[in-house]
Parts: C-alpha cells; structure tokens; sequence
C-alpha cells in the first residue's frame, strides 16, 4: 500500500502583497470601504491581502476589529489568500491569539519580533519557535528593528528557516547582506518590506514584496513584479523608476497617512486615523495627488 503523504504543500507567496489600511468612517471601521478596496485591487492583479499590518493600524484595533476585519477582507479577495499581521510581546497572550487565528483559513501569519523589551538572540528564537509551534498555518518572520528595537541575526534566521512552520520573511531588515544570504540558502521566501527595496530584491531573486504603496499604481507595481519575475529586468526598470517618486512620498511622513489621503481623494474612502496616527499634511496631500495624475496619465 502506498504509504500516505503527510508533507504540506510549500505556500506560494511571489507577487505583490498588499498590507490594507484599515478605513475609518466616524470612529468606526468602515467595512463597506474595506471589501470595495480589497476588490479593486484583486481585479487589479495583486497576489493575496495582509489584514492587520503596520499600514492597518492594527495596534489601534481591538481583538474584535481585527476578527471583523479579517472576515471581510476574506469575503472579497475573490479566493485571494490572505495573510494575518500579529504583534505583541507577552508570549502567552500572543501564542493564545495565533492559536484562535489557526482556526480560520489563513495563507499564513505575519510574525515580528516582541516589541520594546529588546530580548537575546536565544530569546528571540525562543518567541519565533514557540509561536510557529503554536500555529497550524505558515509563519512569515516580518523583521523590522526600526518599529520593534529588535535586530534579527542572519543566524538567528537561518536557524529558523529550519522550523517547518517559517516559510518567508517580510524583509525591512536593512541589511542587503543578510537579505543576499537569506536567498541564497533558499529556505525562506523572501518578500521585501521596504517598498523603495521592491526592485533590487526581487532582482536578486526575492519572490515580492508586501508594500504600502502597491494600494495606488497597483498595476504597475504588479507589472514590474511579473516583469522581474519573467526576467525582464530592462522592461521591469522602465516601469519601476516612475514609481520612485511616489514611493518617497508616501514615507514622507507616517504610514498610512499619505495612502491614506491618496486613496480618499479618489473616494476610495475618508481621510481617516486612529490618534496617535495622524493624517498626512495638506501640503503633502497636494503633491501626492499631482503626481498620482501624472503617472495615471496613458
Ligand atoms: O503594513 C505593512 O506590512 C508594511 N509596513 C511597512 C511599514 O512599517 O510602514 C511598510 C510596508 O510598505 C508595508
């Protein structure tokens, strides 16, 4: 009798992810704006949806939000998969929600560092493989020291790119070495996180990036991904450099602000923050607009 395959089919997480914004509307999480946003941008040719990311404000979102908004964001990805962000730095309370999320269909969860208490590197593999040891779906280190206080070795890595569970890193971790070794040992996919780091990642053979600014100009930035993807490097810079501009802009002042101003301009949704965020300045706004015209121009 053949004997059972028990090894889980390896997730595909190339392309271009978008970590979604969270709409707001009067205080309350603007759902209608959310499920509109999320189809648009499935028709637009993205590969699956990050709910609770840092661009969706999720530090300011109760458990309930959270739940709420991962339901509809799964209702309109059209079968897209989706990804769910998690922060925090009590292991016991962050291992007890990644178990609750276990239970929904999830393309993966989206892991960083604790937070603030800046622990070892032991410690550091102790939180990665107790909280991929409590999941039942895949695991993406998302390694940001400048938002956690936490720097990742390229060791620490390695050595949790032999967990079965960890499948891909979101890579903002500002060290193209440690980005370079990560592809090259093969084990983890690598995504780019620093979205002004899209092109020269997955050119060194990143599989794509999870970026704030693919919510505007979300065909070309899905073009330049399949352009690099099909080896087209010539072609996928034509489009990317265009796209420099923008990118700057949107980090010119906190994510989500200026996205978030973009997209309300188009009706997309309020201009709308959670406090302590706040929304991107008028000045900001009037340039934003400007050259998202320009670029939209055929
Ligand atoms: O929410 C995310 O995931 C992203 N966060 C980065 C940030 O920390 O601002 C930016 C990136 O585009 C996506």
């Amino acid at each position: 009798m053949p004997q059972q395959q028990t090894t889980a089919p390896v997730p595909d997480f190339s392309g271009l992810w978008i970590p979604l914004v969270t709409p707001f509307r009067d205080g309350a999480v603007d759902h209608a704006a959310l499920a509109a946003l999320t189809r648009r941008l499935a028709a637009d040719g993205v590969a699956g949806f990050v709910v609770c990311g840092s661009t969706g404000e999720a530090a300011a979102l109760d458990e309930a939000e959270q739940l709420a908004s991962l339901d509809t964001v799964q209702a309109a990805a059209g079968g897209l998969p989706v990804v769910m962000g998690l922060s925090g730095y009590h292991l016991g309370k962050t291992t007890a929600w990644v178990r609750k999320l276990s239970e929904r269909p999830l393309a993966g969860l989206l892991v960083p560092a604790p937070h603030y208490i800046r622990p070892s590197q032991a410690g550091l593999l102790e939180w990665f493989r107790a909280i991929a040891d409590a999941s039942t779906v895949p695991v993406l280190i998302y390694d940001i020291p400048y938002r956690t206080g936490a720097t990742l070795s390229r060791e620490t890595l390695l050595a949790l790119a032999a967990h079965p569970r960890i499948q891909g890193i979101k890579d903002c971790g500002g060290d193209m070495a440690k980005t370079r070794a990560l592809i090259a040992d093969g084990r983890l996919q690598v995504l780019s996180g620093e979205d002004h780091q899209i092109f020269s990642t997955v050119a060194e053979g990143g599989v794509g990036a999870i970026a704030a600014s693919g919510h505007v100009q979300t065909k070309r930035f899905v073009q330049v991904l399949r352009l690099l993807a099909d080896n087209r490097v010539a072609e996928a810079r034509a489009e990317w450099q265009p796209l420099q501009p923008l990118i700057e802009m949107l980090f010119a002042e906190s994510n989500p602000g200026p996205v978030k101003a973009l997209l309300a301009h188009v009706g997309a949704m309020r201009d709308e923050l959670r406090s302590p965020m706040t929304r991107a300045s008028d000045g900001l706004r009037e340039r934003l607009v400007a050259l998202d015209a320009r670029l939209s121009r055929p």
